[in-house]
């Protein structure tokens, strides 16, 4: 789970400059280890759209043994067949969706101790910690968090594959996994760029330098 985390996609039509699947395609090939399907907000697809698409960018990922994880849909999810399944804490009760998924991989999102040891004892596979920093790209997060919270985790003994979101580029990702995160999830860091496999090349770059020199 961890190796997988490194550098995380997040995306959904309305965050891409461009054809969503040509910026999946490229993010792949720039170095993404892991995708997630996130159509949300104005002027998401719905219905048969969403499913189409969900299916185009599922291809692209089993064609290069990237994880595809579908957000919040958990019908979605199940009809496409992915690999897991990402949730936040309004999502439903986690343990009845890990009954329900049953051994997919199963993301929740935690914004403090609490919420990511309640995570863990209900079967999470990893949890998302944030907002690490300002973000535009969803307007109901929680106030900045900052990669201090995820520190915080580790040093209360939260052992489960973390990672950070909210806000990361290549400036600013490595506090994030100096604090002790296994990987950075973003969307406009790659989604928003005209050359989304540039990005993705300079992210992990610097991602593995950052563990390197950890
Ligand atoms: C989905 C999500 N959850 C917390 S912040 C966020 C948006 C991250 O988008 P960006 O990487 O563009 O800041
Ligand atoms: C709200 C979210 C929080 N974290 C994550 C992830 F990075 F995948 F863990 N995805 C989300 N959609
Ligand atoms: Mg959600």
């Amino acid at each position: 789970m961890k190796k997988h985390l490194k550098l995380y996609f997040v995306m959904g039509s309305v965050n891409c400059l461009k054809n969503p699947v040509e910026v999946l395609s490229e993010a792949i090939d720039g170095g993404i280890t892991m995708f997630q399907y996130r159509e949300k907000g104005k002027g998401a697809l719905e219905g048969e759209d969403k499913l189409q698409l969900g299916k185009k960018l599922q291809s692209l990922c089993n064609q290069n043994n990237i994880p595809f994880i579908v957000n919040d849909d958990i019908n979605l999810a199940l009809e496409l067949d992915a690999d897991g399944i990402h949730i936040g804490q309004e999502d439903g009760d986690v343990s009845k969706i890990r009954k329900f998924i049953g051994r997919k991989i199963l993301g929740v999102s935690a914004h403090d101790l609490s919420e990511a040891t309640e995570a863990v004892k209900t079967g999470a596979n990893y949890i998302g910690v944030g907002p690490m920093y300002e973000t535009k790209t969803k307007l109901d997060t929680n106030e900045v968090a900052g990669p201090d919270m995820i520190r915080q985790l580790r040093q209360n003994n939260i052992e489960i594959p973390i990672v950070g979101i909210g806000g990361i580029n290549q400036q600013n990702l490595k506090p994030v996994i100096n604090a002790g995160a296994d990987g950075v999830a973003l969307i406009s860091a790659i989604s928003s760029l005209k050359q989304p496999r540039e990005a993705a090349s300079n992210l992990i770059e610097s991602i593995n330098d950052s563990f390197v020199n950890e």
